[in-house]
């Protein structure tokens, strides 16, 4: 089967959502640590939009369907081929006298293969006492845990039934029911859930785990392993007050609680919008409250992304850029429009490094993508985030400045709220709202900025007021003769900068034409004890730089920054750097090929395609 055997409305996807759509999912799983699976059924009441629709077509990967009923009747299904990374189609014939709105009912079981969930051992665990089990769903792994319309194109509410052990917590992208019951003449509890608001597949999320909590306000709880609960909680701590400012900015917020959930260190990302309870890594948690961003970041995807939708990973910049914008505006609430402008630049930075690494940059690195056939994970890069957030601030500047911009996003966020959007939609929004200013907007060459491969077609003056001291310490750096380095030792230095500005000075030794001597790196170690920084951004970004100068004895900490946790930001980079290094080349194939049952499958199959192990 080819590729045209797949959806009419999103190519990442199988389901005919031309015909029927889905409206609500009522999950029921038995959690089984021992076999390392979800078993039960899926109730999907669906809804045809068009009126001669004769069959459901879903999408699944990997799992065990045993039966689907009717109205309590079985119904014939058959699973297609296996098509490359897509999985499998699942499609079921409908009675002639099918209602317009019906509920399938499918019995099935997931694989203990299941991408979307990571199925931790006691001993991956802080703890050491309980396994560990969560899930990502981003971008098209909810089809490894439930058959489903696994589209941004539809939308649904869902309720869910969760048996599990009862000493383990069971927290869902939703709101509970009320406290878990124990059930009669077993060893596990029952765990309800329900999500009011309408979600794509993709931000359906699970945790099951030893978990202890700590209450900052009343909607917001700080969920972690008893032993590292603390410390996330005071490095979470502003939360609620960015949460606050992101409704000055977006408008009410409408889910509910905002749980955050700091996850073991194999979490593939920095955070994950999941509703009601966000996701993020342990990377953050280093003490100094400088990747509190992260939060920030998706507290705005409450809006940007979760209720302001996208029709297909194809307009995935949508989600991101405008997630970075409304962050950044955060920032600059609580540290000032200073602040968030040096926010944008550290953003650019990473969008350098990403466009000059780029091995496809017409599709890596263009804002609107052609995903026909194509994984949205192969893609997945900072261009969305930072192209994308550079276009708005862009066109804040056009427009007449926050004052003139901050009315649309609020009317950006209401107008298109709880509908998946394409780019066309959002080009269009904004014709109509700055009217009177069509001439500026026409002046937006729109085709570079939307297909155009590499770097933005334009870049703002962003104010420099921070970085200025970080660009003169590397050039102080840079340009002194190696014979005078000792000189280095006395004036302006490394440790009189913040944690952000230090990214910033190692960003920009490392995206200078001239490559720092590893003579140089030697001295910055030893002087500033580079090896015991806590800050995750900051050592990964001083590890990229020696591996990129070529420095020896570097790869062994670069390997164990690389294998300790499984963030994709900072595992990728460094192994693809050392791959590209023969003398680091074997050490780092050899040390993922140890390590590879620890990371996230995704997190394994990316890594494995950096470093040519898999096609
Ligand atoms: C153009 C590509 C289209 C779609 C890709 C969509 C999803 C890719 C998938 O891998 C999931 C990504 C999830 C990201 C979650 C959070 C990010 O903000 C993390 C950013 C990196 C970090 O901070 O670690
Ligand atoms: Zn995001």
């Amino acid at each position: 089967m080819g590729i045209d055997a797949l959806s009419k409305n999103d190519p990442s996807s199988f389901a005919n959502t031309e015909d029927v759509v889905v409206r609500h999912a009522h999950v029921s799983w038995l959690v089984d640590f021992k076999k390392q699976t979800l078993a039960g059924s899926v109730t999907l009441t669906l809804e045809k939009v068009n009126d001669l629709a004769d069959k459901v077509v879903l999408d699944t990967k990997d799992l065990t369907i045993k039966k689907v009923y009717l109205s309590g009747n079985p119904l014939d299904f058959v699973k297609g081929p296996t098509v490359s990374t897509f999985g499998e189609s699942l499609t079921v014939q409908l009675p002639a006298n099918t209602a317009k709105k019906f509920d399938l009912v499918i019995e099935y079981e997931t694989s203990s293969k299941a991408y979307a969930l990571q199925w931790l051992s006691p001993e991956q665990t802080s703890g050491k006492t309980h396994p560990y089990m969560f899930s990502q769903c981003q971008s098209i792994h909810c089809r490894t845990i439930m058959p489903c319309q696994d589209t941004p194109f539809v939308k649904f509410t869902y309720t869910a039934e969760v048996d599990a052990e009862a000493d383990m917590t069971v927290l869902l992208s939703a709101v509970s029911s009320g406290d878990p019951q124990v059930i009669p003449g077993t060893s596990l509890r029952r765990h309800k859930y329900e999500q009011k608001v309408t979600i794509p597949s993709y931000l359906l999320a699970i945790v099951v785990a030893k978990l202890a909590h700590r209450t900052i306000s009343p909607r917001i709880n700080i969920w972690c392993e008893e032993e590292n609960v603390d410390a996330a909680t005071w490095e979470f701590s502003q939360a609620e007050e960015q949460l606050s400012f992101a409704e000055e900015i977006c408008g009410t917020y409408e889910w509910g609680r905002y749980d955050l959930l700091i996850l073991p260190p194999s979490f593939g990302y920095g955070g994950m919008e999941n509703p009601c309870v966000t996701f993020v890594t342990p990377t953050c948690v280093v003490g100094d409250r400088t990747q509190a961003d992260v939060i920030a970041h998706e507290i705005s995807h409450s809006w940007t992304g979760n209720s302001v939708g996208i029709k297909t990973f194809e307009h995935f910049w949508l989600n991101e850029g405008w997630t970075m914008f409304v962050q950044r505006k955060i920032e600059a609430k609580l540290f000032g429009e200073k602040h968030r402008h040096f926010s944008a630049i550290l953003g650019l930075n990473e969008l350098r490094n990403t466009v000059r690494d780029s091995k496809h940059p017409e599709i890596e690195t263009t804002l609107v993508k052609d995903l026909i056939g194509i994984d949205p994970e192969d893609v997945f890069n900072t261009v969305p985030y930072e192209k994308g957030h550079t276009l708005l601030f862009y066109l804040e500047t056009l427009l007449g400045g926050n004052d003139a911009f901050d009315p649309f996003v609020k009317a950006y966020c209401q107008h298109f709220k709880g509908q998946p959007i394409d780019t066309d939609m959002f080009k269009s929004f904004l014709y109509e709202f700055f009217a009177s200013k069509k001439a500026v907007l026409d002046s937006v060459d729109w085709q570079a900025w939307f297909f155009g491969l590499g770097m933005p077609p334009v870049i703002p003056e962003y104010d420099t007021t921070l970085s200025e001291e970080c660009t003169k310490l590397a050039d102080r750096w840079l340009n002194c003769p190696e014979e005078e380095v000792e000189s280095l030792s006395s004036g302006p230095s490394f440790k009189d900068l913040s944690p952000l500005q230090q990214r910033e000075f190692l960003d920009q030794l490392g995206l200078r034409e001239q490559v720092i001597s590893v003579n140089k790196l030697r001295k910055l170690d030893e002087w500033y004890n580079l090896k015991s920084v806590r800050n995750t951004e900051v050592k990964f970004r001083w590890l990229r730089l020696c591996i990129r100068a070529k420095w020896e004895d570097k790869i062994g900490e670069a390997i164990d920054f690389a294998t300790i946790q499984g963030r994709m930001k900072f595992v990728r980079p460094l192994y693809r750097s050392m791959y590209a290094w023969p003398a680091a080349r074997d050490r780092a194939v050899e040390a993922f090929k140890k390590h590879r049952d620890e990371y996230m499958y995704i997190t394994a199959r990316q890594v494995a395609l950096d470093l040519h192990l898999d096609s």
